[in-house]
């Protein structure tokens, strides 16, 4: 068996039956045109390196506020690039500047309305501004692929409380983060059989659509 197999999307070649192809997408005025350095790739790119217990690639991003730019760039990773999900952080928020939310809208065939209701409930436990926080997620589907793209707020430190969720003192999980839902979306949309590490974040799959069940 070869450990690449070619993918129907242009320019995608796995490495792996199961690696998983993300977008990291930053999208900040300020970080895109230098005026601060971006944490925003970074920190999604250590919170993956930690969760994922799969083969994992990613396809980096960093873009201005510009509703234009951010559906092609999203656009791009899919049809393009062939990611499998795509993870953007920034602009959700309510300034004028902010248009993230209807960005990506414009870029999915299929709007995933839970992820950005969990993560409000998540966020709230942080700050009471979570309400301001405009989050989407969406599936793109072309004829021969499928992703799943969702909005992260623009706050590194929100990345890894929305991906994650919030435990108690003792640990235990109190609201689940959105990760947990993640690795069986991309079961239903065809992609690769994705696997994390329950210590960061358990991914949750109905017993019939475990791998070790079949
Ligand atoms: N890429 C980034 N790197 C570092 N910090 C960021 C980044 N994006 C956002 N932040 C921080 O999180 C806050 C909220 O993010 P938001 O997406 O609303 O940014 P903003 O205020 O619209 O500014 P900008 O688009 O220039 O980052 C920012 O004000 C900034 O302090
Ligand atoms: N988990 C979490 N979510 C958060 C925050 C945070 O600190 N932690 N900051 C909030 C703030 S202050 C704002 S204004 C909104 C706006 O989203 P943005 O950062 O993408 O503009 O996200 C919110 N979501």
């Amino acid at each position: 068996m070869t450990t690449s197999a070619r993918n129907p999307v242009r320019n995608r070649v796995r490495n792996h039956p199961d690696e998983i192809l993300i977008g990291l997408v930053s999208i900040s005025d300020r970080a895109s045109s230098g005026v601060y350095e971006d944490k925003g790739i970074p920190s999604l790119e250590t919170w993956l390196a930690g969760a994922l217990k799969s083969p994992w690639r990613g396809e980096t991003r960093l873009i201005q506020d510009d509703a234009a730019t951010i559906t092609a760039t999203l656009i791009e990773l899919v049809d393009e690039a062939g990611c499998d999900l795509v993870l953007t952080t920034g602009g959700t928020g309510p300034a004028r500047r902010d248009v993230t939310p209807e960005a990506t809208l414009a870029a999915g065939t299929k709007e995933m309305p839970g992820f950005g209701e969990q993560m409000r409930q998540i966020s709230l436990n942080f700050v009471p501004t979570a309400i301001l926080s405009r989050q989407v997620a969406v599936i793109r589907e072309t004829p021969d692929h499928a992703a799943l793209i969702v909005n992260l707020p623009g706050q590194p430190k929100s990345i890894q409380e929305t991906l994650e969720g919030l435990r108690d003192a003792s640990g235990a999980v109190k609201v689940p983060g959105i990760f947990a839902a993640v690795p069986y979306c991309i079961d239903l949309i065809g992609g690769p059989y994705v696997e994390t590490n329950d210590d960061v974040v358990a991914a949750f799959r109905p017993k019939s659509a475990r791998r070790e069940a079949k």
